[in-house]
């Protein structure tokens, strides 16, 4: 089995004012997630935040450490945060099995040794979307299913923003040190997530796009609220979101999308919004 990482660096508000579409793509576009057979990581100097995938079919896919982390096994010093987008996978977890369906996950607590990613199909796989942060305390194990996830209906048909937002990995469903993660739903007509936009300089975000048909685009809209860039991105693509920029998104379809966060604190709500009429 192979297991691939690259490293990106963090990047100075000022100096992205400068980059074209290229380099923004570079630095903040990920696009080799749900690869067969292979574990694909990308480790982000934002809060050290590594977001992957593992897609395993014929056979199970270990997670194994990575150079950057200098460490005998990938949670020694971390938390990490599962959640399969595709069909019924198991994950083992030091000899412990967890069956995660199409849209359940689970949280690993730091110092688990052995991670192990299988699919029940492998017409059909798992697709297994990862997140992980350094952890400092180790939390116990735990699925989250359908029925644990908190749910949160926002916006309207009228500003177009209609969506549901699930919370799977967050403080009132799970015990974590840094991590959060969830889901939101876009309901058919509308287009905007996370509109509204808004900042959290305590925290980095990073977004996973997936449910887009393949000849469907989102435009993912980056930056300081009053400099805003943008990254058109496909099908389980995901984008970094430095503690500075907005991260809003507007599809030419409905779409789901998982956000995952590191940082300063815990609290979900923790947003300086931005007036819409204001960006730029
Ligand atoms: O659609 C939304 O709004 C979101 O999903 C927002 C994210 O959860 C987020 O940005 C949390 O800080
Ligand atoms: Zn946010």
């Amino acid at each position: 089995m192979i297991t691939n990482f690259t490293t990106r660096y963090a990047a100075s508000p000022k100096d992205v004012k400068n980059y074209n579409t290229t380099r923004l793509r570079e630095e903040f576009l990920v696009n080799n997630l749900m690869i067969p057979n292979v574990i694909n990581l990308v480790y982000s100097h934002y809060d050290r935040f590594i977001t992957g995938s593992a897609v395993p079919t014929n056979e199970s896919l270990k997670l194994k450490t990575i150079n950057p982390l200098k460490s005998e096994n990938f949670l020694d010093r971390r938390e990490l945060g599962i959640i399969n987008v595709g069909e019924k996978g198991t994950v083992i977890v030091d000899g412990t099995s967890y069956i995660l369906e199409h849209k359940e996950a689970l949280y690993v607590g730091k110092g688990n040794k052995d991670v192990m990613f299988s699919s029940a199909s492998s017409e059909n796989p798992a697709l297994f979307y990862l997140n992980s942060t350094p952890a400092h305390k180790a939390f116990p194990n735990k699925k989250i299913g359908k029925d644990d996830v908190e749910v949160i209906e926002l916006g309207a048909p009228e500003t177009a923003n209609a969506r549901t937002l699930r919370k799977y990995i967050v403080n009132s469903v799970v015990d974590v040190c840094q991590l959060q993660m969830g889901m939101t739903t876009i309901k058919p007509g509308s287009s905007w997530n996370t509109m509204p936009a808004h900042v959290h300089d305590r925290r980095m975000e990073v977004y996973f796009y997936f449910e887009v048909p393949a000849d469907q685009a989102v435009c993912h809209f980056m930056g300081e609220p009053t400099e805003t860039r943008h990254i058109w991105m496909g099908n389980n693509e995901a984008v970094i979101s430095p503690p500075w920029s907005i991260h809003s998104g507007s599809g030419t379809s409905s779409y789901s999308f998982i956000w995952g966060m590191a940082g300063e604190n815990l609290d979900y709500g923790d947003m300086d919004h931005c007036k819409i009429n204001e960006l730029k």
